[in-house]
């Protein structure tokens, strides 16, 4: 089992604490996504993980071996922990095959490991090839085999995919995915990407400033934000000013039925501010016979799927987006009835600095 524990970790650089009392648990086998904008903090803790970066306070123990932890510090080499950086990094001299190779015990070099090894990441009859005549995806899939060679309790991807072309980036993470799953590895993806962390992740953990401000599963960070930063950080929401009646808030939007955030507490009249999904905004004709507001519409972006519909709410200084499947019958300059679909959720409204 190789369960992989990050606990209460405080790292700094130069006396400086940039990572602060971080606590998250990956069960063995699964992926877990760090997750955060640039500079909170999710490359130190990758660094710390492996080994890389001293912390000045917690642990990291991986099933019952303490990499890190009060007078422990074991080096980056012994832990078996695997790592793929960002841009694959591969030896350019050596061959797919040798590249991979390089991550085994000696004596298993010359075997048929390595070719195992690549058929494993989709790449069989591959292995003579340099890395510069591979393309981005497959190189990302060397690596990968070359860190799983030495069968590592724990695989840190760190910004994997941030160098592939966006087409590519799917199909590649996919593959990940399912090598990962596959081989049962206990697994750390840092990325800013919250599409990523949502589509690949078991577990996201959200990290701001040097801080977990949530860990769950997907749906949970995605359903269930616990402050309005992290609705709007994580897959976007429209957040608007309002008074909490219980059980709803009225606002721009009309009366929009809500539940409170995780840990708010709020009386009927206390002034709230309410996070929407842009996908709960259903966009009818404006003399269509239901609640909700008339709005105008100023943009609307296509994107074959589905379509971002930029409003004007009345009363509300910045548009606010809808987003509504593709090829809807939506123009610019005209004005349609917006309905909220499903409730928002509604978190004390921030006081002015
Ligand atoms: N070697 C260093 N010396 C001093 N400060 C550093 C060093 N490396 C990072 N920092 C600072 O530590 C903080 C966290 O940086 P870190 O690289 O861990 O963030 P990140 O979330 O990985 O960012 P990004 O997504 O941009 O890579 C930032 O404020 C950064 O400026």
């Amino acid at each position: 089992m190789s369960e992989l524990q990050v606990r209460k970790v405080v790292a700094a650089y130069d006396g400086a604490p940039v990572v602060h009392g971080v606590t998250f648990t990956v069960p063995s086998g699964q992926l877990a996504a760090v997750l955060g904008p640039s500079g909170s903090g999710k490359s130190t803790l990758m660094r710390v993980i492996a080994g890389l970066h001293s912390p000045l306070e917690g642990a990291i123990v991986v099933g019952d071996r303490v990499l890190t932890g009060p007078r422990v510090e074991v080096p980056p080499e012994r832990r078996r922990i695997g790592l793929v950086p960002q841009d694959a990094a591969l030896f350019p001299h050596l061959d797919a095959r040798a590249n991979v190779a390089f991550g085994l015990p000696r004596a298993e070099r010359a075997g048929s490991r390595p070719d195992e090894l690549l058929t494993m990441v989709g790449l069989e009859g591959l292995g003579s090839r340099m890395p510069g005549e591979l393309s981005g995806g497959q190189r990302h899939r060397v690596a990968l085999a070359r860190a799983l060679a030495p069968q590592p309790d724990v695989i840190l991807l760190d910004e994997p995919f941030s160098a592939l072309d966006a087409s590519l980036r799917a199909e590649v993470r996919a593959q990940v995915r399912q090598v990962l799953r596959r081989t049962r590895t206990t697994a750390v993806l840092v990325t800013h990407d919250q599409d990523e962390a949502l589509s690949m992740a078991d577990i996201v953990a959200v990290l701001d400033g040097g801080r977990l401000v949530q860990v769950g599963s997907p749906t949970e960070i995605y359903e269930s934000p616990h402050s309005r930063w992290l609705a709007q950080f994580v897959g976007g929401a429209v957040v608007l000013p309002g008074t909490w009646t219980g059980g709803a808030v009225t606002c721009a939007l009309g009366e929009v039925p809500a539940t409170l955030g995780l840990g708010e507490t709020a009386h009927a009249g206390d002034r709230v501010e309410v996070a929407v999904r842009s996908e709960h905004l259903v966009l009818e004709r404006p003399d269509h016979a239901s609640d909700g507001t008339v709005a105008l519409v100023r943009n609307v972006a296509y994107f074959g799927h589905d379509a971002v519909v930029t409003l004007d709410l009345p009363g509300v200084q910045d548009p606010v987006e809808a987003r509504v499947i593709g090829g809807s019958p939506v123009v610019p300059d005209t004005e349609v009835r917006v309905r909220v679909a499903r409730p928002g959720i509604a978190f004390a409204a921030e006081r002015p600095a």
